[in-house]
């Protein structure tokens, strides 16, 4: 099933269990579910097939960042699982970007492909001390437009950054932003937040909100409370 919410709910858990409890909670209808890295090392392919059976279109958020030809065989892979979108490190490089975009095309397979800019946990310092000195929006603008020159169908970025990308890389360019903090959520490890009501106003295509929701006394009540203030 497909649905027009912005809305991808991630299911960060250390187990199949844990997280398709949450799922049967949830409603394809009302959100699309992401797979990150702790769940689906520690549940595989089967976590997608468990998903994709309950009718839910997955992001299956590896991240990828490796050489172009191993890049370009694990986005293959998860194109051939059915996943909706995939995606890798925008400072992979171009090469690598182009080869998982060829990748696809070349299998006919539909599933997005999107690359991340600078990770939502970081700051201006955190990125200073890996070396990069530039600001941290112009590291993300410039990692979003060699993103879109190298095939990608949009970016991981903070809602902070998205007006800046819509200007540059076009309304229709995804940008998926994690660091979705609604008023009653504490900020965790998320250095760039945003409200959901904020990241859609600011031009984000796609919310991804986890503990928010995932970790709420009331889960059900928390993503009641986030639609509510999208549909205002
Ligand atoms: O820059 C990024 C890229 C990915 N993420 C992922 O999004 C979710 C956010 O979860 P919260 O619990 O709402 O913080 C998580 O799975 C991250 O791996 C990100 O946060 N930032």
């Amino acid at each position: 099933m497909t649905t027009s919410s912005p809305l991808i709910i991630a299911l960060d858990y250390p187990s199949l269990d844990a997280a398709l409890c949450m799922a049967d909670q949830l409603d394809p209808a009302r959100c699309r579910l992401k797979v990150g890295k702790e769940l689906f090392t520690r549940s595989g392919p089967a976590v997608l097939e468990a998903l994709h059976g309950r009718g839910f279109e997955v992001f299956l958020d590896l991240k990828f960042h490796d050489i172009p030809n191993t890049v370009a065989g694990a986005v293959q892979a998860a194109a051939e699982q059915g996943v909706w979108m995939v995606n890798v490190h925008a400072g992979g490089g171009r090469r690598m970007m182009q080869a998982a975009a060829e990748r696809l095309a070349a299998h006919r397979l539909a599933t997005r492909l999107i690359a991340v800019t600078v990770l939502t946990s970081m700051d201006a310092a955190d990125l200073a001390e890996t070396g990069i000195k530039v600001p941290l929006d112009e590291q993300v603008q410039r990692l979003a437009r060699l993103a879109r020159d190298s095939g990608m169908s949009g970016v991981v970025c903070s809602a902070r950054e998205a007006g800046m990308l819509a200007a540059s890389c076009g309304a229709d360019f995804m940008k998926v932003t994690p660091g979705i903090r609604p008023r009653f959520a504490a900020a965790d490890d998320q250095q760039r937040i945003m409200t959901p009501r904020a990241a859609l106003q600011a031009g984000s295509t796609h919310l991804v909100v986890g503990r928010p929701v995932t970790q709420a006394a009331d889960p059900m009540g928390a993503l009641d409370a986030i639609e509510a203030e999208l549909s205002v």
